[in-house]
């Protein structure tokens, strides 16, 4: 494992200002997230939903009438407007997660990013060999590239005045890769996945040149003001549990250590980090992440096919666990919402450990903003432990 003398410190303006930024923050006064996050049965599970700032909001889509999306993640003040949109309308949930969007990474190595109102990401120019990565950037910058969401989140932070934790994220080396070798989303991973049989060596240089970026971007939020990190590896399920102990899971180990290890080194407290490798369900693999000394990991985030009881039989109770409501139980009605939280919340009581409530993905853009909220109420209903 590395230590901490062979990772370099970003260049980045807050490395010696963090504490004077802290401080500067209102007290925090719902911490539940951040103690669940160290394993503690909270009174109530903590609760927040990915992509919880976003298209299911009409608050969300009048902002994006007037501004492009990666506009609206490139301005702090917006980026911090739109985070802030579901903590003003529900005070039910329990975190907030900056708003800006995984694909940021391959901007910063140089790669071109839109985002296509039907399509999703695209990226016009993918990687389709080895010789493409002499397009990449090679010393990326990520103060220069990236500030703007340092900055956004030191704003959001005050906006929040202490009202629940801020969470600032990446996505994962394997996900980001899928999409810079794809040119965007996929059904078949047909490109970047023969990458990883034809080109194993210069796929894994690929994979640390990703992870480096990241790390140093997770580094720059936490001293900005983040509180929690996730790393999102939406793609984890596209790989055999081979190729995901090969190629995804170590770029994963090396950010969460070269993370918290800067931090140290800068006097940092550090903080919790959570990875969601969605789809990566084989036992095998959880065994795999079931450490957090290893792994770097405090937190798993599930996805919805997966029984919790199940999966902490697997990895067992040093790791705290995220999740996992099914996306579309926001479709079920009042009633259908009523008796699947209920349901699950007693497999997660069972489940015992540190629990954090989510979806098991993102919330989907036809959601009713008023099914979101009641799903809120009945999570903080039914997760009480007696
Ligand atoms: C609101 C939003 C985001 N990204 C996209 C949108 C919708 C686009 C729009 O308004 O036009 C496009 C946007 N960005 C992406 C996609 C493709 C994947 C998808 O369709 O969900 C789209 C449409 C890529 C992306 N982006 C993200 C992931 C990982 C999580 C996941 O698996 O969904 C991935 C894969 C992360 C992400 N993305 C976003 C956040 C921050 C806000 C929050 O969570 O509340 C986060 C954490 C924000």
């Amino acid at each position: 494992m590395s230590t901490s003398s062979e990772y370099t410190i970003p260049n980045l303006i807050n490395v010696d200002k963090w504490r004077e930024i802290e401080q500067s923050f209102p007290p925090l006064k719902n911490d539940l997230l951040l103690r669940a996050a160290r394993g503690e049965e909270t009174e109530r599970a903590p609760v927040w939903v990915m992509r919880q700032a976003g298209r299911y909001l009409p608050e969300f889509l009048e902002v994006r009438k007037s501004h492009s999306f990666f506009e609206c993640c490139q301005t702090p003040s917006i980026a911090s407007q739109l985070t802030l949109q579901p903590i003003d309308r529900y005070p039910r949930l329990d975190a907030s997660i900056i708003f800006c969007d995984i694909l940021v990474v391959p901007q910063a190595l140089g790669m071109e990013v839109l985002m296509e109102p039907s399509k999703g990401p695209v990226l016009p120019a993918p990687i389709r060999t080895p010789s493409d990565l002499s397009r990449l950037n090679q010393d990326v910058d990520v103060q220069k590239e990236l500030g703007y969401l340092f900055e956004a989140i030191t704003l959001t932070r005050k906006g929040l005045g202490g009202r629940v934790p801020l969470i600032g994220f990446c996505g994962a080396p394997w996900t980001l890769m899928a999409y810079m070798c794809e040119g965007g989303g996929s059904k078949t991973f047909e490109s970047s996945k023969s990458w990883l049989y034809k080109y194993p060596k210069e796929s894994k240089e690929l994979l640390r040149k990703v992870a480096d970026v990241c790390a140093d971007l997770l580094v720059g939020q936490v001293l900005a003001g983040a509180q929690m990190l996730q790393v999102f590896d939406s793609w984890a399920g596209e790989l055999t549990p081979y190729q995901y102990a090969e190629f995804a899971l170590p770029p994963c180990i090396y950010i969460s250590h070269k993370v918290k290890s800067i931090l140290k080194q800068l006097g940092h407290p550090g903080v919790a980090i959570t990875l969601f490798a969605k789809g990566a369900n084989a036992p095998s693999t959880f065994k795999l992440l079931s450490d957090p000394k290893v792994t770097g990991y405090d937190t798993l985030g599930l996805d919805w096919t997966v029984d919790p009881v199940e999966v902490r039989e697997y990895v067992g109770r040093k790791v705290n666990l995220q999740g996992n409501f099914d996306p579309t139980v926001l479709y079920g009605g009042k009633e259908g919402i009523e008796k699947e939280v209920e349901r699950l919340s007693e497999r997660w009581k069972a489940a015992g450990g540190g629990w954090i409530a989510n979806l098991g993905h993102g919330i989907t853009p036809n959601v009713k903003p008023e099914d979101m909220g009641w799903f809120l109420e009945c999570v903080h209903k039914y997760s009480k432990r007696a």
